[in-house]
């Protein structure tokens, strides 16, 4: 059901933001921008210390501005004691981590810890609110470890993509805030009521799905365009082409058809994982998604094969010996995350087959634990190319695209760039002296 909120608009509440990740810090940033008091609580005690002085180590654009005016305006606040915080709380939102446990579903230690340690001190009339991403029950089941009659749960799942997470909260294209208590729901709506966006009212197990069938449905997406892009290059056809041509209808749309190395990040791969977890608990077979899951794996190994073919070692040979350059490592561009990055990946599994990268990745400050044991990180772009046998590009950094190709191609042993996200102008390259192989198209040069 959809309505119009806000008729009462609510300002200066006292929120309580727990966890102050990708999700949680905009939240709170964003809500002390739309007028509201808040305080931000994590478990990372030198990580709050550093918000409280405004500095913010994530690479999200506008959030360290958002979070120095939340700062200054007396509205944005840090703490360590979640429940000390919850004391004074109108409104708890948990934006804690709810990983990928062994087997595939969502770990919910987190959750459930933070509720247990604030049960005791939410006043009446208060609500919390799971913005963490959990399977649908969490609320009800949250509800009963609370076991507070006086204190209202509702889920308000979060939409935002990082890279963008700012924009994305302020500019929504839906809200969604469901519980069992319509009273709840509705105050918690009220929160956004400034940002004027379509809100969908509903109860708290609807609402949890609700993350579960975007998410799923855009990783599906995802895997079918893939898949469309393989396709594609056995029959000769022109994936860009192809899903522009598609987008055109207004039903499919032109966002997220872009064919990559498999879609990656902090959430997707997990969230995928728990809802085909959650279906086998209900007996429910799901075909489709696996499909999804199982096509992302075989996406990846699609671009190491073909990075070994543009070497011309075969697609099954050893790399060992060849150095390759590596474009990004960031699970998309515009992030420092490198979660769960195909990227990442697909650079393993390089390393595996005995290739040495040195990579270039303009978000990443070469000191990511993640790297150990995968590539060198340099600070200059034109350094992975020295003597290398070939270019990958695996994130699609904008900055890539106006590199000095011709230049490159001078530096390299072999002048190829395997281009798995379809980034750059094959033209460009073909007149700097560059071969390209892209996904889903014809190679160039
Ligand atoms: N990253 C994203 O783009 C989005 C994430 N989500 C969901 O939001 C949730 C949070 O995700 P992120 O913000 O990416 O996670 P994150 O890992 O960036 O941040 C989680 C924060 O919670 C803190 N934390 C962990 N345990 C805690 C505890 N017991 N008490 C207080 N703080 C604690 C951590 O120190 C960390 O600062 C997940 O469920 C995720 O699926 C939803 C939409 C977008
Ligand atoms: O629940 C979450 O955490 C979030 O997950 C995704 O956001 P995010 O993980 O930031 O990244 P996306 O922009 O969705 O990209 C996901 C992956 O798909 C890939 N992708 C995306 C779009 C596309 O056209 N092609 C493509 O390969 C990206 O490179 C990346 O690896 C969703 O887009 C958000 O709506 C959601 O809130």
């Amino acid at each position: 059901m959809s309505r119009e909120v806000g008729v009462w608009v609510v300002f200066a509440r006292r929120i309580i933001v727990m966890g102050t990740g990708y999700v949680g810090l905009t939240t709170g940033a964003c809500l002390a921008s739309l007028g509201h008091r808040v305080v931000c609580c994590d478990v990372d005690v030198v990580k709050v210390e550093r918000l409280a002085r405004g500095e913010v180590r994530i690479l999200e654009p506008d959030l360290p501005e958002r979070v120095a005016e939340g700062i200054a305006a007396g509205r944005l606040e840090f703490a360590s004691s979640a429940a000390a915080a919850a004391e004074e709380a109108e409104v708890v939102f948990l934006c804690l981590p709810t990983p990928m446990s062994t087997g595939g579903a969502a770990d919910l230690t987190a959750v459930e810890s933070v509720a247990g340690e604030i049960r005791g001190r939410l006043p009446a009339a208060s609500v919390v609110v799971t913005k963490s991403t959990v399977p649908v029950g969490t609320a009800a089941r949250l509800g009963r470890l609370l076991d507070r009659d006086d204190v209202a749960v509702a889920s308000n799942p979060e939409f935002l993509r990082e890279g963008s997470a700012v924009h994305d909260f302020l500019n929504p294209d839906r809200i969604v805030v469901g519980s069992d208590s319509p009273d709840a729901a509705e105050r918690v709506a009220a929160l956004y009521a400034r940002l004027g966006a379509p809100t969908v009212l509903t109860d708290a197990a609807s609402a949890e799905m609700v993350k579960y069938a975007a998410n799923c449905f855009l990783a599906t997406k995802l895997s079918y365009v893939n898949a469309i892009a393989e396709l594609c290059e056995l029959l000769g056809a022109n994936i860009t082409d192809v899903t522009e041509g598609m987008g055109y209808d207004r039903r499919i749309g032109q966002s997220f058809l872009e064919a990559g190395p498999g879609w990656g990040g902090s959430c997707l791969p997990k969230d995928t994982r728990a809802l085909l977890r959650v279906a086998e608990t209900a007996g429910f077979d799901f075909p489709l998604l696996e499909a999804a899951v199982n096509g992302n794996t075989r996406q990846r190994e699609q671009v190491v094969s073909k990075v070994a073919d543009a070497c011309g070692v075969g697609v099954e040979s050893s790399l060992s010996g060849v150095r390759l350059g590596i474009l990004g490592l960031a699970f998309k561009a515009g992030t420092d995350d490198l979660r769960d990055s195909p990227a990442l990946a697909v650079a393993r599994a390089l390393v595996d087959r005995g290739a040495e990268l040195i990579a270039y990745d303009p978000g990443l400050r070469g000191d990511e634990p993640e790297l150990a044991g995968i590539a060198t990180l340099v600070d200059d772009p034109y350094r992975v190319a020295k003597e290398a046998a070939g270019l990958v590009l695996l994130t699609g950094w904008p900055e890539f695209r106006t590199l000095d190709w011709s230049r490159l191609a001078g530096m390299l042993r072999g002048p190829v760039v395997v281009d798995t996200r379809n980034h750059l102008d094959p033209d460009v390259l073909r007149r700097a002296g560059m071969s390209w192989r892209g996904i889903g198209r014809a190679p160039v040069g």
